[in-house]
C-alpha cells in the first residue's frame, strides 16, 4: 500500500517506531512491569525530558532546524515598540518562519502569504507581529482581522497581540467570539471564531469589512476544509476590499487545500514544507499495541508508573471516551481536566487557564483541542485514540496537530499513540494507524469549531 504523503519521507518516524516498540510492547503485555524495563524507559525518557535552556539556542544555530535564523529581530522590519514587545514575550532570535514570513508581510504593496510551518515554531507570533505593523493607531475603527478556529486559540492569540503589543500606544484588541456581543465597539484589532466574527461584519455591522487591511486565517487549512468553518470564513474573505493582504497560516495543508487557498488568494507568497520536514526531532514517537480500551488504560498507567510526566495532553476521539478515562484516572488519583466541544466557552476557558496554571496536570481532549493550543509545560501528548476523519480514515493532520501540543519551540516532547492489535501492520506501513475505531462517535467528531 501506498504511504500517505504526510509520512512518505518520515523514515526517521517509522524507524523509531520499529526500533522501539519491542519495550513498549512488552510493556504492555506483561504484567506486573520487569524492573529493567522500567529502569530503561526512564533512562530513555529523562533523557529527552531534560530541558536544557541551552537547547533552543543550539537550535537555532543549526541550519536544518525550524528554529534557525540568519537575522535577529533587529534586522527585520519592526519598529521599536514592537522589539520592545518580542523582548517581553522573551525572544532572543527568530525562528525560520519568523525570519522568512515577516519581510514578505511587512512589505509595500503588501503581499499575500500562505505559509505552512511545523507546530509551535512561531507562526503565532509572525501573524501578530504583522498585524500589529499594519495598524494604524490613530485611525479608531477595525482594520485587522484573525479568525482561529475555537474559542480558546482566540482567546490564546488575543493574549499574544496584547502582551507583544503593550507598547503600541492606542492599538487595541477586540474578541468577536460566543458571548461577547461588542457592545464596547470593536478595536482596531479583531480576533475571533468565524461564526461569530460573520455576525459582527454582516448581521449586527459593527465591522465595516471594506476598511480591513489586513485578513488572517490561522489553522488555515481546515478553516477552508471543515463544512461550516469554511462557509463562515470565505463569507468573510470574499467581501474583504481588493487591496486586503491576506494571511493563511498553518503547520499542515493537504495539496488540495493549499490548491483551493491559492485560487482564492490573489498572486500569493507560498511558504511550504517538505514532506519529510512535516514531523519534528524533538517530538519522540512511540506506540503501543492494545488489544482493549482497558489494555489501553494499563498501558497509560504504566507510563505513568515508570516515567515522570509533567503535563500531559490525552486525545480522545469521542466524549463518551473522554468520560470513561476521565473517571478511571480520577479514580486512581490523578488530578484530571476534560476538554470537549460540549462544555460552554466560560468552562472550557476555564479549564484551558486551570491547566496552563498546572492545577491539573492531565488535560484529557478531544479534537477541540488539538490545534494552536501553546502550554509550554506538557511533556507529553497520548493518542489514547489515534485520530480518524470521514468514514474512519487515519487523519494525519489531526494527529501532526496534536502531537505538536508537545515539544513547543525545541522543548523536548514525547508523543505515545495507543494502537489496536489490528491496526499494528498498517501503522508500521504507513507511520501511523487506519484506524478501525470502534469507540468513534460522529456527535463528537468535531474539528474544533466554536
Ligand atoms: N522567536 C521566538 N523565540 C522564543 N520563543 C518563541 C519565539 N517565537 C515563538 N516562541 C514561543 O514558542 C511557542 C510556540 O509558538 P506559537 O504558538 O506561535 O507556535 P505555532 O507555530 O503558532 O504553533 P501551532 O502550529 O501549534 O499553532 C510559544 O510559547 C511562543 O511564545
Amino acid at each position: 500500500m501506498a504511504r500517505d504523503p504526510i509520512f512518505a519521507g518520515s523514515e526517521a518516524f517509522c524507524e523509531r517506531l520499529l526500533i522501539k516498540k519491542s519495550v513498549f510492547f512488552k510493556r504492555v503485555s506483561a504484567f506486573p512491569v520487569d524492573l529493567a524495563e522500567v529502569s530503561l524507559l526512564n533512562k530513555l525518557i529523562r533523557t529527552s525530558l531534560v530541558e536544557s535552556s541551552h537547547s533552543v539556542e543550539i537550535l537555532q544555530q543549526d541550519p536544518s532546524s525550524p528554529l534557525f535564523s540568519v537575522k535577529s529581530f533587529e534586522e527585520l522590519p519592526l519598529k521599536k515598540e514592537l522589539l520592545q514587545g518580542v523582548y517581553i514575550m522573551g525572544f532572543n532570535r527568530p525562528s525560520k518562519i519568523q525570519e522568512m514570513a515577516l519581510p514578505i508581510m511587512l512589505a509595500y504593496p503588501p503581499q499575500n502569504l500562505i505559509a505552512q510551518s511545523q507546530s509551535g515554531t512561531g507562526k503565532t507570533a509572525a501573524f501578530v507581529l504583522a498585524m500589529l505593523s499594519r495598524v494604524n493607531a490613530t485611525e479608531k475603527y477595525p482594520q485587522c482581522l484573525c479568525l482561529a478556529p475555537t474559542y480558546e486559540l482566540a482567546l490564546q492569540i488575543g493574549c499574544v497581540i496584547e502582551t507583544i503589543g503593550r507598547f503600541c500606544a492606542d492599538v487595541k484588541v477586540t474578541y468577536a467570539v460566543r458571548g461577547n456581543r461588542g457592545e464596547s465597539g470593536p478595536e482596531q484589532i479583531v480576533i475571533g471564531t468565524p461564526g461569530t466574527m460573520l455576525d459582527w461584519c454582516f448581521k449586527c455591522r459593527l465591522i465595516d469589512v471594506k476598511k480591513i487591511k489586513l485578513f488572517v486565517l490561522d489553522e488555515a487549512d481546515i478553516m477552508i476544509d471543515t463544512q461550516g468553518l469554511s462557509c463562515q470564513s470565505m463569507r468573510i474573505q470574499r467581501a474583504l476590499p481588493k487591496g486586503c493582504q491576506m494571511l493563511l497560516f498553518s503547520a499542515t495543508f493537504k495539496e488540495t487545500v493549499r490548491a483551493f487557498a491559492m485560487r482564492i488568494i490573489s498572486n500569493p507568497v507560498v511558504i511550504k514544507l517538505r514532506k519529510d520536514e512535516l514531523t519534528l526531532s524533538n517530538i519522540r514517537q512511540y506506540f503501543f499495541v492494545c488489544r482493549s480500551r482497558e489494555e489501553k488504560y494499563r498501558a497509560l498507567c504504566n507510563i505513568y508508573g515508570s516515567i515522570t510526566v509533567g503535563q500531559a495532553m490525552i486525545f480522545c476521539q469521542t466524549r463518551r471516551s473522554a468520560d470513561w478515562l476521565s473517571m478511571e484516572m480520577s479514580q486512581d488519583g490523578h488530578q484530571v481536566a476534560i476538554l470537549t466541544a460540549e462544555l460552554t466557552v466560560a468552562q472550557r476557558a476555564n479549564v484551558i487557564q486551570r491547566f496552563r496554571d498546572g492545577k491539573e496536570k492531565v488535560l484529557i481532549a478531544t479534537n477541540v483541542c488539538a490545534r494552536g493550543i501553546d502550554v509550554q509545560q506538557v511533556t507529553i501528548v497520548v493518542n489514547f485514540t489515534l485520530p480518524t476523519g470521514q468514514k474512519n480514515r487515519p487523519d494525519f493532520e489531526t494527529y501532526l496537530h496534536r502531537i505538536g501540543r508537545t515539544g513547543r519551540f525545541g522543548k523536548k516532547g514525547i508523543a505515545f499513540s495507543m494502537v489496536e492489535s489490528q491496526n499494528v501492520e498498517l501503522v508500521v506501513r504507513q507511520g501511523m494507524s487506519s484506524s478501525n475505531n470502534h469507540e468513534v462517535d460522529e456527535s463528537d467528531r468535531s474539528h474544533g469549531q466554536n
